[in-house]
């Protein structure tokens, strides 16, 4: 299907950050849309924790580096971005927005960004692809059948997505009271459309009364066992999503996959989990130089990105902050979020200073005491 170009919106001059952007969002969705974008699991301690555990964290400036001649570009599987911040799944983009995928990749080509799309995206994986001028990786929820998640896969191939992102941190989904008092529901005139005629069993832990252990859900979920299949599928490299140990993260690389990213799903499977960036340097111990650690959760700064990169991660992705510039304004909305996060990501370098990436390390952190 053909898609009319996303067109552009005004961007109101107070939006100067994420914050800003997050005020704008709220007001422009609706109160059950909100819950769903905003919050995290039962008392969202780890949404929360995922940003004050970067506040905690404090810089250890050097002064007089050379800093001619720098910038922000990062290689990963041999794919070029112009900075070490990707956008992270997200499901629904055309909940926030009437643009939706769509917008979000145009705005991310824009600023040669990488994104990864959801296996619950509104709009189709080709679709997608077709739209966009940047690499574009695809997020795989392991369905109950797998000769359909195997169709899954093969699409995104043929379609020329560049890397499968392999969420393994939600086998049920988070219980989250926030959407439950909202009564939040996807609208009937929008759909995951990837999974149409699908047999999808639903992901909620208690679904009409039946219990989830012992249940169907769990018993079709996918384990360390379907990772040799999924690597027979495809020659893409297969990242998994969601590691938050170091064992887990030596058992991935064991097992096959080509890349980790330190996720506790932005605090929305599994409530009073650490915050991301507090585990991300056992998980890059862990592996050592192997494959590449990236990490999500509660990167609201350039800052962040930056003490994300000084404690090993390759790059970032982030998740509700484009969203919150994809709800405000659309594509300008995405691009504008990506433009400031990258702008506060090249002052820190400066007065850190860092002229590129690699200059990067932990000695320009301090913890908080
Ligand atoms: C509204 C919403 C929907 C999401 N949908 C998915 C999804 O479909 N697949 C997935 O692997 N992660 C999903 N995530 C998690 C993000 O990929 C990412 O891990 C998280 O948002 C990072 O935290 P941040 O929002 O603080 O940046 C979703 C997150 C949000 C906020
Ligand atoms: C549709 C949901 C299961 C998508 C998701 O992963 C999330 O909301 O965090």
């Amino acid at each position: 299907m053909q898609h009319p170009l996303p067109k552009l919106q005004q961007i109101p001059p107070t939006a100067v950050s994420v914050g800003d952007y997050e005020g704008l969002a709220r007001e422009r969705v609706s109160a059950s849309a909100w819950a769903f974008l905003s919050g995290g699991a039962t008392d969202e301690w780890t949404a929360r924790e995922n940003i004050a555990a970067y506040q905690r964290l404090t810089l250890r400036t050097r002064v007089l580096e050379d800093l001619s001649g720098g910038n922000t570009a990062v290689e990963i599987f041999g794919q070029r971005f112009a900075a070490p911040i990707l956008l992270a799944p997200v499901a629904y983009h055309r909940l926030f927005h009437p643009d939706g995928e769509l917008g979000t990749v145009l705005a991310a080509a824009a600023m040669q960004t990488g994104v990864v799309v959801s296996t619950q995206a509104t709009t189709l994986i080709e679709d997608v692809a077709r739209q966009a001028k940047t690499p574009l990786w695809f997020q795989l929820y392991v369905q109950a059948d797998r000769d359909l998640t195997a169709a899954l896969v093969r699409r995104a191939e043929a379609a020329g997505y560049t890397a499968l992102v392999v969420t393994v941190d939600a086998p049920v989904t988070g219980i989250r009271n926030r959407e439950q008092r909202a009564g939040f529901a996807l609208p009937s005139d929008l759909e995951a459309v990837n999974l149409r005629g699908m047999r999808v069993p639903s992901m909620q832990a208690v679904d009409n009364g039946q219990l989830l252990l012992g249940g169907p859900l769990l018993a079709s979920a996918m384990t360390w066992r379907d990772v040799a299949w999924l690597r027979s599928l495809t020659r893409l490299p297969l990242l998994a999503k969601g590691i938050m140990t170091a064992e887990d993260a030596q058992r991935a690389v064991a097992e096959g996959f080509d890349g980790i990213i330190v996720s506790n799903h932005g605090g929305r499977t599994l409530d009073t989990q650490p915050a991301t960036i507090d585990v991300l340097a056992e998980t890059v111990a862990a592996v050592g130089d192997r494959v590449p650690v990236l990490c999500d959760g509660g990167v609201r700064r350039g800052s962040d990105v930056f003490k994300a990169l000084a404690l090993g991660a390759k790059a970032v992705l982030i998740g509700r902050p484009y969203v919150y510039g994809l709800a405000a304004a659309g594509a300008a909305g995405v691009a504008h979020v990506i433009r400031i996060l990258r702008a506060e990501l090249e002052v820190t370098m400066a007065l850190c200073g860092c002229k590129d990436l690699n200059a990067i390390d932990t000695a320009r952190i301090r913890h908080a005491p």
